[in-house]
């Protein structure tokens, strides 16, 4: 579902992607650790077409991102740390919005059923985003998704910022889309939620990919010491 063959990304003479391969398949999780500057952010970014590679290729269910923009972007969802909305639309008027803009319209209920999965609160629904916290922002962003009816959802530090409980909730969120057949590649600093919400997680220096392993395989504490011994 989401597959990088080569990929590579130079930044004039500096190499900040290195001959990336992945595959994560329909309901994996993939959750890419590394220190800052270790090229995860340019990963997600070739996927969104933000990025043009410099050589190999990533693609989306099989459609090269650089061969088929409109394609891929149809088949995908992105949630930034800070999830951009307009702050004087209501939680219901974004999503409506942000529907529309992929081709999409639904009813008042269809709206709010999506904003009620993603778990904002109803009284949240009419409300202005302006007033949102970064949790309840991230919710509209994940019932974004949901209504983009999107097949691979990229994030890039979803959890940095919120609390132990919205994060928690946000885990959980993730993996009922992932039960739902959504292919996830989440870029992160927190190795306790990598370890808990992904099934695969990938160790990235200088670009390159230097570990993979399954979750279940180890700890978190396991994982730590294994981050801090390879980056
Ligand atoms: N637009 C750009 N122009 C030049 N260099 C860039 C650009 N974007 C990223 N880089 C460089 O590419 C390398 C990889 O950066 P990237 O943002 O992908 O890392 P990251 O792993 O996402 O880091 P962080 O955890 O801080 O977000 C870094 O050395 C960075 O300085």
């Amino acid at each position: 579902m989401i597959e990088a063959k080569q990929l590579s990304k130079s930044y004039g003479d500096h190499l900040a992607l290195r001959n990336l391969d992945i595959y994560i398949g329909p309901g994996e999780i993939f959750a890419l650790l590394g220190q800052n500057g270790a090229g995860k952010t340019t990963t997600i970014n070739c996927f969104l077409g933000f990025v043009s590679p410099s050589s190999g290729d990533a693609l989306i269910a099989g459609a090269s991102v650089k061969d088929n923009p409109q394609e891929s972007k149809k088949m995908l969802a992105y949630i930034p740390e800070t999830v951009m909305l307009y702050p004087n639309l209501t939680g219901i008027e974004n999503l409506a919005f942000f529907s529309s803009l992929a081709g999409f319209t639904y009813s008042e209920d269809q709206l709010k059923s999506f904003l009620s999965k993603a778990g904002l609160q109803t009284l949240a629904h009419t409300q202005r985003v302006g007033g949102f916290s970064k949790g309840m922002r991230q919710k509209v962003g994940i019932a974004i998704a949901l209504a983009k009816k999107a097949k691979a959802l990229f994030l890039d530090e979803p959890t940095s910022g919120l609390d132990p409980k919205a994060s928690n909730e946000f885990s959980e969120i993730l993996t009922e889309l992932s039960a739902e057949g959504t292919a996830i590649l989440m870029a992160t600093h927190d190795i306790f939620r990598a370890k808990e919400v992904a099934h695969r997680v990938g160790i990235m220096k200088e670009g390159q990919l230097v570990s993979q392993l399954s979750a279940n395989d180890l700890s978190a504490n396991e994982l730590e010491k294994l981050y801090l011994q390879t980056i």
